[in-house]
Parts: structure tokens; C-alpha cells; sequence
């Protein structure tokens, strides 16, 4: 069998905030999939604004390194960095030529580090003849245009056309592909090109990104290129991926708010849901607000004081009646779309649950009219129209994460809501409301709730930045109807304080 990763070795600097150097290989690894190892070749005190002091082991440490990993592991692929020192060149060289004279050919990506982003040197004037000799045992070399006017002893290109000319003098002379990277040009683009030892020549474009995020991409790239060469066909299909994922890197970058000089790309942009909060994270301070609100509006004042009129309570339980067919059809499509069984039948006892809810609220409508000859009052309101709206609309043209989200401040709002008067109502026996505060402020309701944002958090979870955003929308959209829900009605001044009787069946359970 073979083994389920590419193992990637880096041999390089190291960049103790984690842009550049074998810190960003071993991230720029896992990105690609590979399994990262790394040997030391210099410790860089550095950070995105600058090089602050490099220290250099031992040539005999680098050898023991080297030999530690080659000596037990098989090392499908290398990336070479910073080299410090002719010593430190000579010394890689050497471990190089003794794999290959063991029958090891690991695929040998060279970065030729030379000068960091922030202009400081990473590299000896002496150690520039050594890296050019390393250039001829490598696969593949990766200069930028300063690093190549060195390679090839010459000054550096002014255009493209001098730098594609004097990288297939390169490649031609040392048997060696060239990845001529272009990102010091400047322009609208950021232009790459592989040439071949045979000249022939394959561009992969990119847009260049209007950004500072630009510390360690040399580094970063060379890495990715290193992981995905054993798996796909060739160079160019490696390096327009590992392009690609680059350019998305750097646009990413920025958001990581690290350092303030040139700061580094995220590596691990492509994969959101990695490290990312928790839907229900995000939006716990928008449900937090509608609670608060709701509970300082007159209706739920009067609710949780036992003040509020009767009629009052009976024209809020009727909306809820109304409000629940509507939102039991929902919960029922997110059965629909749900992705796993689970999720599915969890949406499906919602959905049954309201209706039986709703059905229980209905009969006892009709047996206090036959019994009293009251109204039976109109239909839904404009304010119970307008949230079932809402949540039709999604269910009809959103995503099951949509659903999910618009669905879940009716159990969020009412569950937190419900506690909350719980606590500040005291002995429900007592309170004409109680049967209504103890449903939504007991611990079955609160477990349904946590299981429902359970359900959020897990389709919020693939989903890419847009994705979030748009729950975030349709859950914030749900809060305010939750909160108008309420408003609509308003406890009328009056003399009817509930008594016990009326109230009996006026409660609503779960
Ligand atoms: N602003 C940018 N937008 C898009 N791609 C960029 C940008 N800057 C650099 N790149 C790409 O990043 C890769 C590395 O670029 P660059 O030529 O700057 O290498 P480098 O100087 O070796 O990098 P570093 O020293 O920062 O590690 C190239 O593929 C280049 O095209
Ligand atoms: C260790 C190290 N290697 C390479 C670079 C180039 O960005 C850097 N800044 N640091």
C-alpha cells in the first residue's frame, strides 16, 4: 500500500511569527494535504516589519538533522529555503548527493532565498555560488527576479520578456525547470512562468491583490509546489493549484491582523469551517439583544407580573395559534432539506409538535366560545403575517442552512425569554400565567433549544463566507419579528386581572 500522504520535508530559516520560512512550509504542507517535516538551517529573529538577528548552528547539527529524518523516514518530497551560509549549502549538497547514492529521489523544490520581503538579506555574497550549485541538483528552482539576476550573474531584468530570457538561460544551463515569479514587477498582474531545461515555456497567470499581505509567499509557494508535485501530473498542473490557493492566500491575509510591517497570507484560507466560531457564536449577541428588548416591552412586562388583561393573553395566544401552522410548515421543510437522518427527524417532531401545540390552542378557543359566547377573533395580524412570511420565503428559495437559521430565534428568543421570567416570576403556582412561563422556562425546552442551534452550528459549519453571511441575515430578520411578535400586543389599561378560572386552559404547552 502506499502511504496516504506525501511526506514533505522543508529545509529552511525560521520565522518566529509564523509567515515565512518553515513555519509557513509546514503550513503551507498541511494546506496542500502532505505531511510536514522540517530541519532547521537558521534561526531568524525576525517578524513581518524586519530581520532583527540570524543565528546559524553547527554544519554538523544541519547534518545530524538531516540524517535523523533520511535514517527513518522516506521523504516523498524537499523544499529548500534560506541557506545562510556557503557551509549550510555545502552541507544540504552533500546529504542530497548521498540520497541519490542511495537510491532515494525525492522531488527537490529550491526557493533560492536570498533577501526577505522587508529587504534584508537572508543570504552570504559567498553562499550565492554555493545555492548556484545546489541549483543543478534540484527539480525545480523558484527565483524571483532579483534572485534570478544572481543565479545568472547578471542584472536584474526591467521586463518580462528579459526575465523569461534570462530564466531559460537558467533552465537550459543547469537541467533544471525555473519557476521565474514575477510578483516583483509590479502591474495589474503577478504573472509566473515555468520554463523548461528544453525552453519551452508555460505562463500561469494571475491577478495581482491589492495587498500588504505579502511576507513569506515565496516561501508559501514554493512549499505547495513541493506537496502537490508527487500527487498530480506535472509541474504546471502543481503550480497553477498552488497559484490559485496563493492568490486566495494573500487576498485572506489581511484578516489574520498580524503584525503591522508586511504581514503574512492565510494558509488555511480554503478551508472556512477550520477554526472558524460556531454559527450560533456569531450570532449570540443578536439573539442576546432581542431578549433583552422583548423583555422590557410592555405585553411581557405585564406577562411576567401577572398584570396583563386576559383578552389580552388570549388575543397573544391566538396570533402564536396562527403563527405556529406557518412555522410547523417550515420546521417541516427543514426536514425536508435536512442532510442526515437525524437532523431530518429532528425538524420533523418540531414540526408535529407545533401543530399539536396549535390543534390544543384551537379547541380550547372553541370550547371557552361555546362556553361564554366569546369572539373568536380575526384572522392572523399584519405582525404574525409579516414573520410567517419571512419564513415561507426562505423555505422556498433558501438553503437548508438558511432554514435552519430563519427557524431558530423561536426557539432561542423564547427559550432564553422563558428564563428569564422564570427567574423573575417566582412561584409559578401562584402566577395566573404560570402554565405559559414554566412551558418555555423548563429544561426540556432548553434542551431542544440547544439541540436546534446543534443543527445550525453543523450545516453553518461548510459553508464559505457568503454562506455565513446569509444566515447571519435571515437569523437577525427572525429576531426582529420575534421582537414585533411581542409588540403587537399591548396590555390594555383595565380592571381584568385573570382570574384562575379563565385561565385554566389558556396556557400554552409544549
Ligand atoms: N500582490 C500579489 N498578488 C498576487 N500574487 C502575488 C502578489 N505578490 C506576490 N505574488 C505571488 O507570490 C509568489 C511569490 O512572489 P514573489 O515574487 O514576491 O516571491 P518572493 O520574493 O520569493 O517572496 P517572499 O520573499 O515574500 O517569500 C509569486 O507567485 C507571485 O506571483
Ligand atoms: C527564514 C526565512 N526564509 C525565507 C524568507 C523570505 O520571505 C524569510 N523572511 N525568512
Amino acid at each position: 500500500m502506499s502511504p496516504s500522504r506525501v511526506r514533505a520535508l522543508s529545509i529552511a530559516g525560521t520565522d518566529p511569527t509564523g509567515g515565512a520560512g518553515i513555519q509557513a512550509d509546514l503550513k503551507s504542507f498541511a494546506a496542500h494535504g502532505a505531511y510536514g517535516m522540517a530541519v532547521v538551517t537558521a534561526l531568524v529573529a525576525q517578524n513581518t516589519r524586519g530581520v532583527r538577528a540570524v543565528h546559524v548552528p553547527e554544519p554538523e547539527f544541519l547534518r545530524a538533522q538531516l540524517e535523523a529524518v533520511s535514517d527513518d523516514v522516506t521523504v516523498d518530497s524537499v523544499k529548500i529555503g534560506m541557506l545562510a551560509t556557503p557551509q549550510v549549502a555545502h552541507e544540504v549538497t552533500a546529504w542530497l548527493d548521498r540520497q541519490r547514492a542511495a537510491g532515494r529521489s525525492p522531488v527537490v523544490v529550491l526557493d533560492p532565498v536570498m533577501v526577505a520581503t522587508s529587504g534584508d538579506r537572508l543570504l552570504d555574497r559567498e553562499a550565492e555560488i554555493a545555492v548556484r550549485e545546489l541549483v543543478g541538483r534540484a527539480d525545480l528552482v523558484t527565483p524571483n527576479l532579483p534572485e534570478l539576476a544572481v543565479l545568472v550573474d547578471e542584472p536584474r531584468a526591467q521586463t518580462w520578456a528579459q526575465a523569461l530570457d534570462q530564466a531559460t538561460r537558467l533552465a537550459r544551463g543547469s537541467g533544471t525547470t525555473v519557476l521565474l515569479k514575477g510578483g516583483h514587477l509590479g502591474g495589474p498582474t503577478s504573472p509566473d512562468a515555468l520554463v523548461g531545461p528544453d525552453g519551452a515555456v508555460v505562463e500561469v497567470a494571475a491577478q495581482r491583490v491589492a495587498s500588504t499581505s505579502t511576507h513569506g509567499t515565496g516561501c508559501s509557494l514554493s512549499a505547495a509546489v513541493a506537496a502537490l508535485r508527487p500527487a498530480r501530473d506535472g509541474w504546471p498542473e502543481a503550480v497553477r493549484e498552488a497559484k490559485q490557493w496563493l492568490t486566495g492566500a494573500i487576498a485572506a491575509g489581511a484578516r489574520l491582523e498580524v503584525g503591522a510591517g508586511h504581514g503574512p497570507v492565510d494558509h488555511l484560507h480554503h478551508a472556512p469551517g477550520l477554526g472558524a466560531r460556531p454559527f450560533t457564536a456569531q450570532v449570540a449577541g443578536l439573539v442576546a439583544d432581542a431578549v433583552e428588548r422583548s423583555q422590557d416591552l410592555p405585553f411581557v412586562r405585564a406577562l411576567a407580573d401577572g398584570s396583563l388583561p386576559v383578552d389580552r393573553f388570549e388575543e397573544y395566544v391566538r396570533q402564536d395559534a396562527l403563527y405556529l401552522t406557518g412555522y410547523a410548515r417550515v420546521l417541516a421543510r427543514a426536514s425536508e432539506l435536512a442532510p442526515d437522518g437525524e437532523s431530518q427527524a429532528f425538524f420533523a417532531r418540531g414540526a408535529a409538535a407545533c401543530l399539536d401545540v396549535e390543534r390544543r390552542l384551537h379547541e380550547q378557543r372553541l370550547a371557552r366560545s361555546a362556553r361564554d359566547g366569546s369572539r373568536q377573533g380575526a384572522g392572523a395580524s399584519p405582525v404574525t403575517t409579516a414573520y410567517v412570511d419571512h419564513l415561507l420565503a426562505v423555505a422556498a428559495t433558501g438553503s437548508y442552512a438558511d432554514v435552519v437559521a430563519a427557524v431558530l430565534p423561536c426557539y432561542w428568543v423564547y427559550a432564553d425569554l422563558g428564563a428569564r421570567l422564570r427567574a423573575r416570576a417566582g412561584d409559578l403556582t401562584a402566577h395566573p400565567y404560570g402554565d405559559w412561563v414554566g412551558t418555555y422556562g423548563d429544561e426540556e425546552f432548553a434542551a431542544l433549544t440547544a439541540q436546534a442551534r446543534a443543527h445550525a452550528d453543523a450545516a453553518g459549519r461548510s459553508l464559505d463566507a457568503a454562506g455565513r453571511a446569509r444566515m447571519c441575515e435571515v437569523l437577525a430578520v427572525s429576531c426582529e419579528h420575534e421582537v414585533a411578535f411581542f409588540d403587537q400586543v399591548r396590555p390594555a389599561p383595565g380592571p381584568a386581572r385573570a382570574t384562575s378560572d379563565e385561565l385554566v386552559n389558556a396556557g400554552v404547552p409544549a
